[in-house]
């Protein structure tokens, strides 16, 4: 520590160097201080170029043996004259060498006496040399005096010019400081000049008074001027780099001043946007039961708002990366500071310097924090505006939808959009007139689907409304009927579904929402669901309805949008939190084709370590042409772990780098099926569409059960949507019903036993198109009747079936109604007498059963369920009882042709057989009892092995 204080005081020297006293003090600083192993480089460098006190002493005895030669040492004598008020401990020091210099003179004219002495002892001794010599001294003694008094003179003037040259460098010192505290300018050349004036003034003043300038050279006096220039250039140096450093602080501060007008700026915009933000908050629920129009012109300045919002956080956040810039320069000025660059400052200087540092840098940082709660305080606004913005939107989509606060000009207004596309051919009768009833009724989804596609280009907005018109396969009738056919068999069986908004409400009863919300997991978040309960058909069904703002299940369709792996992904994992938090002991858990087959790898890594692990999983597979595939790290999104389940072994596709996620059904499940023994055979080989190996690999827990029909509603002696009903014992009410279906259609025929042929599909490749097509030319050819209920999510094959209806318009035998129509599709299941199914591949179909149900001959192609239902009447080797339709192999029209042929020909040649058949596919038992058994059996094996497992 002591040296520290040392060292301090003459970096305290060597700034103020123009100073006498000080420049005093530095040098006894230098030789006291401290022993030459605690010099830095530096100071050793500085000390090199002191004088020395040694150097001293033999500078004084030069000027001494000068002085022996007649020379007078003025400037060794000045030194002598100090005035003694201004003695310190290191003057005491300086005049100690000085009455060192005194005695040496006195010693000198003792020795001049002594010597003078030997002389006349040595020599004959002269009195007159003597009185000579008297006279020679009194002479030199008064030389001597006048030579001091000069001397005093000289020392007088120069004291004087010293003390006037420490004045101007007072002033300098206090202008430096001024400087060095405003702008940095510091003039070193002036304290220079100064210097070099001064010694020329001694220059000049000593050869006026006769003495040599160049023995002035050597001097003390002049060498120490010599030493005061060297060490003024080195200050120079330093004083320059301190400039530049003032200059570079300069500019920082002069930065900080514009980061802080600049955020003082944004701080003003904030607090305006603020209290608007404030106003916009209140207008939010004001605005809702406005009219639309200037609803959306108040969520336009919402959006607009939300903008400059965004701007002014982004400005900020480039705000805060200046102060960040600005914070490493401060960092960087004080480490230079610290670093000892500016080490020979005067203290005054670099403490000044230092403060002003820490007042930019707490300025700095303040201005950093508020910067940074600014910051968070507009990203919560942000968030809050956009939630409110979500939720008026949300609302606002309630409000566009619901079609009771629709004017009436707004209903005219889609009625005649609707004829307008009828009337220039663009949709078919059926569909308008299904749209126009729609919009009688001021149904709700005709509005939705109108703002959906609001400014969309017509063709689009058809496409939007043509939906309208089409339902969902036979997904819903298997879930339904096997469920109702397991609660008759004892079991307590619910259904969890999503909450779609284009459900049909008036098919659930005791709908309602609970008044609770369960929260899952989706993408790093937890999102709440609303949960609504009803039946349908005596089943009680959970409704989940997300509060996520991709609107999941809020698309006016079921499924087929690009991101149906996330909504249903979201689905999988909420309808198992569901059930976690129900708290209820579950033995199975059925899951239906990939949409829910994340259930199973979800159920086993995540909620099974929960506890929750009671279940068995059954995994159905409907269809191995859907499988759910998606880039693997889509996976994460319902929390499942990508590196654990992208392997060959787990939900890696079998041939793409994809995730696949009907393979984790098959894989992660206890059980898993398909809906026809055949279908299941085939998907082993070729129909498994890339799944056969790993159906292979599993097939120990992997069958085929032939779904059932729900018997109740396929009933013809009680179905409400026939004009008669009837039964196998009374086939009269068939016979009126195809009557009823020909008037309804506009088919006419004199022979009321003309065969009719019908076939009620979705349109899509699946179904056999071109065979479907080739019926319809064929049945024609045969001088049947054909009847195609059947529509497309296509476009371009709903096109192409329109060309095919608008052919057959005026064709007395042939119509095709292309839409969707459940209480239409009883109607043609009644009325006809064949019934043509010529799929490329069918896991199961229900239409051939159905039809049978209903007295209609089918006609299939022997494919997966169809082969399973449909026997061919001719084949000898299938028992007769079994034998109840007509089936094909080939997928050409060749085949298909002579079979409908055939079946044509029993039609009309033997009538009394043709009947039987009739009754007897009327009486087979379609119903869910016989899969329902087999699904019981397969969930009792699977509870049971978990029971023996859990007791081990
Ligand atoms: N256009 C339609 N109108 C009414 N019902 C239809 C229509 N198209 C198909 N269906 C019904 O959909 C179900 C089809 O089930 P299925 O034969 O298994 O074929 P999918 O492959 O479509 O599930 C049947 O109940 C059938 O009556």
């Amino acid at each position: 520590m002591a040296a520290c204080g040392a060292a301090a005081a003459e970096y305290s020297a060597l700034l103020s160097l123009p100073c006498g006293p000080i420049t005093r003090r530095r040098f006894a600083v230098s030789c006291r201080a401290r022993p030459p192993g605690n010099l830095s480089a530096q100071q050793k460098k500085k000390r090199g170029k002191n004088i020395a006190p040694k150097q001293l002493s033999s500078n004084a005895k030069l000027l001494l043996t000068t002085e022996e030669n007649g020379q007078l040492p003025s400037t060794s004598l000045r030194t002598s004259m100090q005035p003694p008020q201004k003695s310190t401990s290191s003057e005491d020091d300086t005049n100690g060498a000085i009455s060192q210099r005194d005695e040496k003179i006195a010693a000198i004219g003792n020795e001049q006496q002594e010597r003078s002495k030997d002389k006349h002892f040595e020599s004959d001794f002269q009195l007159e040399d003597f009185g000579e010599m008297i006279q020679n001294m009194e002479k030199n003694i008064l030389l001597l005096n006048q030579a001091r008094l000069q001397a005093i003179e000289d020392v007088d003037k120069i004291l004087t010019e010293k003390e006037a040259l420490q004045k101007k460098v007072d002033i300098l010192e206090t202008k430096l400081s001024k400087a060095l505290a405003t702008k940095g300018n510091i003039n070193t050349d002036i304290p220079g000049d100064h210097l070099e004036k001064f010694t020329k003034e001694i220059l000049i003043e000593s050869a006026l008074s006769g003495g040599n300038p160049a023995h002035l050279c050597e001097s003390p006096l002049f060498m120490e001027l010599t030493v005061l220039k060297e060490e003024n250039m080195l200050l120079k140096a330093d004083t320059q780099f301190l400039k530049a450093k003032i200059v570079e602080f300069a500019e920082t501060e002069e930065f900080l001043f514009k980061l802080e007008k600049e955020r003082s700026l944004l701080d003003a915009t904030v607090r305006e946007l603020e209290a608007r933000f404030l106003v916009a908050q209140t207008d939010i629920w004001k605005v809702v039961p406005l009219q639309y129009d200037v609803w959306m012109e108040k969520v336009q300045n919402l959006q607009h708002m939300l903008g400059c919002l965004k701007n002014h956080v982004e400005k900020y956040a480039a705000l805060l990366d200046r102060h960040d810039d600005l914070h490493d320069k401060i960092d960087e000025l004080e480490a230079s500071l610290k670093e000892g660059k500016t080490s020979e400052f005067s203290p005054y200087v670099v403490e000044l310097l230092q403060q002003k540092l820490k007042a930019a840098k707490s300025r700095h940082q303040a201005g950093h924090q508020e910067t940074n709660t600014h910051i968070q305080v507009y990203q919560q606004l942000t968030e809050e505006f956009q939630d409110n913005l979500g939720r008026l939107i949300e609302e606002s989509g309630r409000l566009e939808h619901s079609a009771n606060s629709m004017p009436s000009e707004f209903w005219s207004h889609i009625l005649l959009m609707i004829d307008g596309w009828f009337l220039e051919r663009k949709i078919p009768n059926t569909d308008a007139r299904m749209l126009r009833e729609m919009a009688w009724k001021r149904d709700d989804r005709i509005c939705e689907a109108y703002f959906a596609c609001k400014g969309a280009k017509e063709s689009d907005v058809m496409e939007t409304f043509l939906k309208l018109t089409k339902q969902v396969g036979g997904l819903a009738d298997v879930v339904t009927g096997l469920g109702k056919a397991l609660q008759t068999k004892g079991h307590l069986v619910e259904i969890v579904l999503p909450k779609y908004d284009c459900m049909q409400l008036d098919q659930i009863t005791n709908l309602k929402v609970l008044d609770v919300v369960i929260q899952s997991y989706f993408d790093g978040n937890l999102f709440s669901n609303n949960v609504w309960t009803g039946t349908v058909e005596g089943l009680p069904v959970y409704f989940i309805e997300p509060q996520h703002p991709s609107k999941f299940f809020w698309r006016a369709q079921y499924y087929g949008e690009h991101d149906d792996f996330k909504c249903y992904s979201y689905f999988s994992r909420a309808a198992l939190e569901l059930l976690y938090q129900s708290g209820k002991k579950i033995d199975i858990i059925h899951c239906h084709d990939w949409q829910t087959a994340f259930v199973a790898p979800l159920y086993w890594d995540i909620y099974a370590t929960r506890g929750f692990s009671s279940a068995r999983i059954c995994f159905t597979c409907h269809n191995f042409e859907y499988q759910g595939t998606a880039p693997a790290p889509d996976l994460s999104y319902c929390g499942l772990d990508v590196e654990q389940l992208d392997r060959p072994d787990r939900m890696q596709d079998n041939a793409h780098g994809r995730i696949n996620v009907a393979k984790g059904g098959i894989v992660y499940s206890n059980i898993v099926t398909t809906v026809s023994p055949t279908y299941a055979l085939e998907v082993r080989s070729e129909g498994g569409r890339g799944l056969q190996d790993t159906l292979k690999m599993h097939s120990r827990k992997f069958v085929g059960i032939l779904n059932g029909i729900d018997t109740g509603t396929w009933n013809p002696s009680t179905d409400r949507f026939l004009a008669v009903q009837y039964s196998a014992t009374d086939l009269q009410g068939k016979a009126a019903n195809k009557a009823f279906l020909r008037k309804q259609l506009g088919l006419y025929s004199e022979d009321a036993s003309q065969p009719l042929v019908a076939c009620i599909t979705r349109l899509v490749p699946q179904k056999g198109l071109h065979l479907i097509r080739h019926a319809i030319y064929k049945t024609a050819e045969l001088e049947g009747q054909f009847v195609l209920l059947g529509s497309s999510p296509v476009p371009h094959i709903q096109r192409e079936f329109e060309g095919v209806a608008d052919q057959f318009q005026k064709n007395n035998n042939i119509r095709l109604i292309l839409k969707y129509d459940e209480a239409l599709s009883h109607c043609i299941y009644a009325a006809s007498d064949m019934f043509i199914i010529p799929s490329m591949f069918e896991p199961c179909g229900l239409t051939q059963m159905i039809a049978m149900r209903y007295g209609s001959v089918p006609i299939v192609r022997q494919t997966g369920g169809l082969c399973d239902s449909v026997f061919d009447f001719d084949d000898e080797t299938i028992p007769v009882e079994l034998r109840n339709g007509f089936t094909f192999a080939r997928t050409d029209e060749q085949d298909l042709s002579s079979c409908l042929e055939r079946a044509f020909s029993y039609y009309s040649r033997k009538p009394m057989v043709w009947k039987q058949l009739v009754q007897k596919d009327m009486q087979i038992d379609f119903s869910w009892d016989s899969p329902a058994s087999q699904y019981e059996n397969l969930y009792q094996s699977a509870v049971a092995q978990a029971r023996g497992a859990a007791q081990t």
